[in-house]
């Protein structure tokens, strides 16, 4: 499947009315190798898609349908799920049973133990025998399993930048155990589309605050992954804040350093290493820190590599867009190695800066 270039692939997508949903639309209309067979939701079902985004109105003619499974599978080759936390688990076992391919963008196949999942989630599940097959849609660690799997879960935003400013630090033994401190940003794009009072301008705009201060259900992803690079268990301390403004994740990691006399020019030389085959992460050069707004729009993550003599600590920022890179733009690039595409098709490279 997908090797020819004269057959697209049939893809669908469920919860094509949130965030994450018109993301996948308008990256799939531009998609050279897939055609868009099915858009499915719940309260838009019904509705036209341009009657729910009318910028889109022109370029995509479906209407927004109620899920059946049998439906979706007959119609598709791949399925895109980008629905609230404890909906995928009960859609992908039969979709996979139909022979599709599926990504999901929720928080449900990031966990290969659902005892973790659960503890954090309090969602009721039967269907531990293929959680255990999902792979981890982050395609810098897990490239390779990505190609071959039928279920990918893809990470959440956080976790995405958080792990890709720490892997190489991680992967090879370069912090010292449990030091490891992330904090996070995050525009209000991060919380969907549906209404939450926190997200309205009257109290987002003009403040900054924390929350989920050590309870965010982002900090047992970081740490799965964190154990799997490390070969042990690894602890982090995770602290998110909203910031005023739609897009964008800035994600600063603060490290003790086991071997205090590296230096920022030996980091940035391994970080490089870890990253020379990862066309959408930039490292960026001395003394040059991410912006947000670089990454707008694009798959891209940005790093920037800080180490202060003083405290033994090296300090990692990470900006990405977290509908993109975060979400809908990583998803595609897990969909473009699951069928056996150029990693990077379709997917958009520069930022709209400013
Ligand atoms: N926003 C972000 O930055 C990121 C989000 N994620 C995750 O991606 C997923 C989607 O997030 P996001 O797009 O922001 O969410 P939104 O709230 O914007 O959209 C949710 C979608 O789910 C659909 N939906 C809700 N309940 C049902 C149901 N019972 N049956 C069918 N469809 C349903 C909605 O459809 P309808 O409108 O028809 O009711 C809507 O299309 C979530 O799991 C989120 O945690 C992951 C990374 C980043
Ligand atoms: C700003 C904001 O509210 N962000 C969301 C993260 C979105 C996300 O990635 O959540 P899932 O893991 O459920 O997919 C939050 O902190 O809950």
């Amino acid at each position: 499947m997908g090797d020819s270039a004269s057959e697209k692939v049939s893809v669908g997508i469920v919860g094509a009315s949130g965030y994450g949903g018109v993301q996948l639309v308008r990256l799939l209309l531009e998609h050279p190798q897939a055609e868009i067979a099915y858009i499915g939701g719940n309260s838009s079902a019904g509705k036209r898609f341009a009657e729910l985004y009318p910028h889109v109105g022109g370029h995509l003619s479906l209407t927004v349908e109620a899920i059946d499974l049998d439906a979706i599978a007959q119609r598709c080759q791949v399925v895109f799920l980008s629905l609230p936390n404890g909906l995928a688990c009960e859609m992908a076992p039969t979709l996979i049973e139909r022979g599709c391919k599926v990504l999901d963008l929720s928080a449900d196949y990031r966990f290969n133990d659902l005892g973790v999942y659960q503890a954090w989630y309090r969602v009721a599940r039967r269907d531990q025998s293929l959680a255990a097959t999902a792979v981890y849609g982050l395609p810098e660690l897990y490239r390779d399993r990505i190609r071959t799997a039928q279920l990918v879960g893809c990470p959440g935003c956080y976790p995405t930048a958080s792990l890709l400013a720490i892997a190489p630090l991680i992967k090879q033994g370069l912090a010292q155990p449990d030091s490891l401190i992330i904090d996070a940003k995050s525009g209000t794009s991060g919380g969907g589309r549906t209404a939450k009072t926190h997200l309205l301008l009257a109290e987002a705009d003009n403040s900054l605050a924390a929350y989920s201060v050590a309870r965010h259900r982002h900090t047992p992803e970081i740490e799965t992954i964190c154990s799997d690079l490390a070969g042990h268990d690894v602890l982090v301390q995770f602290t998110p804040h909203l910031v005023p403004m739609v897009r964008g994740i800035l994600a600063t990691a603060y490290a003790t350093m086991r071997d205090p006399g590296l230096v920022r020019d030996d980091l940035l030389t391994i970080y490089a290493a870890f990253y020379r085959s990862a066309p959408w992460v930039t490292v960026l050069p001395n003394g040059t820190y991410p912006q947000t707004k670089w990454a707008w729009g694009t798959n891209r993550c940005y790093l920037g590599v800080e180490v202060d003599p003083r405290t033994g600590r090296v300090i990692v920022m990470a900006a990405i867009d977290n509908l993109m890179k975060g979400q809908a733009a990583q998803a595609i690039q897990c969909f473009n190695l699951m069928l056996g595409f150029d990693e990077s098709l379709g997917l958009p490279r520069l930022s709209f800066y400013p």
